[in-house]
């Protein structure tokens, strides 16, 4: 098992690599230890090992009032490290996501301050105390991680990030750099034609590459995790920059773009990168190379509606090109690091499932049924499949509840100013001005006050039933919240879901060695979604005996009387 560790500003670089079962033991590192614990172990009656002990933490104590900014008892109640002053630090190191979670669970507080050197940062559990923070996203910011993000992984320029670091507060409105690619962004990717665009180009891409793997009667055994990721990894960027001239089919800018991934805490540093990071310094240079080349050889027109709204706001608040390209390292990152581990936990509760998978293909052969007794006679089944997502929500139910519960999103904020918020009860909690804030998704999406009893149990067929008067809007965090909605949602729900109907209506897959078991995960700094900690071979063959000979599977919007 490896462990990867780093500190920079703020969670968004505080990053760790690191198998979830291992984290029970440490949940000690915070405890709720009076003040003065260690103060007495320095006297002359104890051991020398322990007055040894006693004075270094009488030190480290010393050191936390100095450097850990002060507590006002109208914020979030403190929770003292068990280690002064760096104990925090390391729990967070060691653990990442899961470590305020253990906290949170140990405490039982809706809302809760760590202090750090230098700083703290407020940890929000409950749903009604998260609504709060998205009504006020202006002050409790995502702004800022924007910034850190373009300057610390993104390379970006010096005049690049002080026009993202224009107007933190949003007082213009959309008029500055950030929030106007914000908004096209959120525009092109809303359900409509720009959406269907994409969707017709990933849909075609999937099927091709299945077909290619795994040709008719034949079979493919592959590791599971890395066949997603090149298949998803293809298809979602072949979507948006274009399939003829899409920089990442080369597959040294692919790699490159996943070693970045992989050293993205220690890119995050911005500490001497091609030693500390090389594999991820050499891959962010060959992704740079390779984007600059395509803006440069006129290939954006070759790109999607998305990539051409990009480029229009870039140049017109005067991004350069160079620039626009470092940017793109953030688009692929956006794009990528959550719908691959997001598509593989969708396979695997299908196919670990006899019973779901039975009745999902039950339900998507039902609607194609229903569908071809109506339409022309030809020699492929045609799936029409915006048709069978909307018909059969099962689906769209299935996919929501896997992102609930393998979420692990920290939806990471900073405090522009202070601020007051209050919960449903009118409880009222002051929230300082410097301060870094989280709002784990793991957490709010096991609250059984939101969720009900079984927040616990995966139910796919959850969001069919769920009574949204009872649970609150920002009890579901999958896509983030407030300000910083994810707007690739719809897209991402829509490939997913459409690689879930191509893979059960086509194919069985089952692990090559043993049956099915819940995998080791494992959280990584740049993503919203858990992973499996290894990665397992599978046998992926055509179904036996199959319904049908030849399918078709389309994005169709004109077919369509209504969209989703
Ligand atoms: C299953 C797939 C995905 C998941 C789980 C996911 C999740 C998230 C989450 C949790 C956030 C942060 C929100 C917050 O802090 O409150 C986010 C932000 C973002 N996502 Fe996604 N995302 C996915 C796919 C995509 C795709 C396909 C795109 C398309 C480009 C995308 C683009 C973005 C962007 C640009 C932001 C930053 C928003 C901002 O700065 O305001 N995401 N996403």
């Amino acid at each position: 098992m490896q462990e990867k560790a780093t500190a920079g500003v703020g969670i968004n670089f505080i990053g760790y690599t690191k198998a979830q079962s291992d984290t029970d033991q440490l949940e000690n590192n915070a405890g709720f230890v009076p003040e003065c614990t260690y103060m007495f172990a320095g006297h002359a009656g104890y051991s020398p090992p322990v007055r040894l002990t006693g004075l270094l933490v009488l030190t480290f104590r010393v050191l936390h009032h100095l450097f850990v900014a002060s507590h006002d008892p109208e914020e979030p109640p403190l929770i003292q490290p068990r280690i002064p002053l760096v104990g925090h630090v390391i729990g967070l190191l060691r653990n990442g996501n899961s470590y305020h979670s253990n906290i949170a669970k140990k405490c039982g507080r809706p809302i809760f301050t760590l202090g750090l050197p230098r700083g703290k940062m407020y940890i929000v559990i409950s749903p009604d105390l998260v609504t709060a923070c998205d009504r006020r996203a202006k002050i409790v910011s995502f702004a800022p991680y924007v910034v850190a993000f373009a300057k610390r992984i993104l390379a970006a320029g010096q005049d690049s990030i002080r026009l993202l670091s224009e107007d933190l507060l949003e007082d213009k409105g959309t008029t500055t750099l950030r929030p106007e690619t914000m908004k096209i962004m959120h525009q092109v990717m809303i359900p409509g034609d720009c959406l269907d665009e994409l969707m017709q180009t990933v849909l075609n891409d999937v099927s091709r590459s299945l077909d290619t793997v795994i040709t008719n009667g034949n079979q493919a055994v592959v590791p599971m995790f890395q066949w997603i990721r090149s298949f998803v990894g293809i298809a979602s960027t072949n979507a948006i920059y274009g399939s003829e001239r899409n920089p990442m089919k080369d597959p040294a800018v692919m790699d490159g773009f996943w070693a970045v991934d992989k050293d993205f805490a220690l890119l995050g540093l911005e500490f001497l990168p091609g030693l500390i990071a090389s594999a991820g310094n050499r891959g962010r240079e060959r992704f740079f190379d390779a984007f600059r080349k395509y803006y440069a050889t006129d290939s954006l027109q070759t790109a999607s509606h998305l990539i051409k709204a990009r480029y229009e706001v870039n140049r017109k608040h005067g991004v350069s090109d160079e620039d626009v390209a470092h940017f793109d390292l953030g688009v692929c990152t956006a794009l990528l690091v959550n719908t691959v581990p997001a598509v593989w936990w969708t396979l695997y509760h299908v196919f670990s499932d006899e019973a779901l998978l039975v009745e999902l293909r039950r339900g998507i052969e039902a609607t194609v049924s229903a569908q071809s007794e109506s339409s022309e006679p030809s020699s492929a089944t045609s799936i029409d499949v915006p048709h069978v997502i909307k018909t059969f929500p099962l689906l769209d139910s299935f996919v929501k509840e896997v992102l609930r519960v393998h979420s692990n999103s920290m939806s990471a904020r900073f405090l522009l100013q202070d601020k007051v918020i209050e919960d449903d009860k009118g409880a009222a909690y002051l929230l300082k001005k410097g301060s870094f804030l989280a709002m784990p998704s793991a957490r709010v999406h096991a609250s059984s006050a939101a969720w009900g009893p079984n927040a616990s149990t995966f139910d796919p067929a959850r969001f069919l039933h769920l009574n949204s008067d009872k649970v609150p809007k920002s009890a579901y965090r999958a896509f983030g919240g407030g300000h910083a909605l994810c707007p690739g949602r719809h897209f991402a729900m829509n490939e997913i879901m459409s690689i879930l109907i191509i893979m059960v209506i086509k194919y069985d897959v089952a692990p090559l060695d043993s049956g099915w078991e819940i995998p080791e995960t494992r959280d990584h700094i740049s993503t919203s979604v858990t992973t499996p900690a290894k990665d397992f071979l599978v046998r992926i063959q055509p179904r036996k005996p199959s319904q049908y000979l030849e399918w078709d599977f389309t994005w169709e919007p004109k077919k369509r009387t209504m969209r989703r």
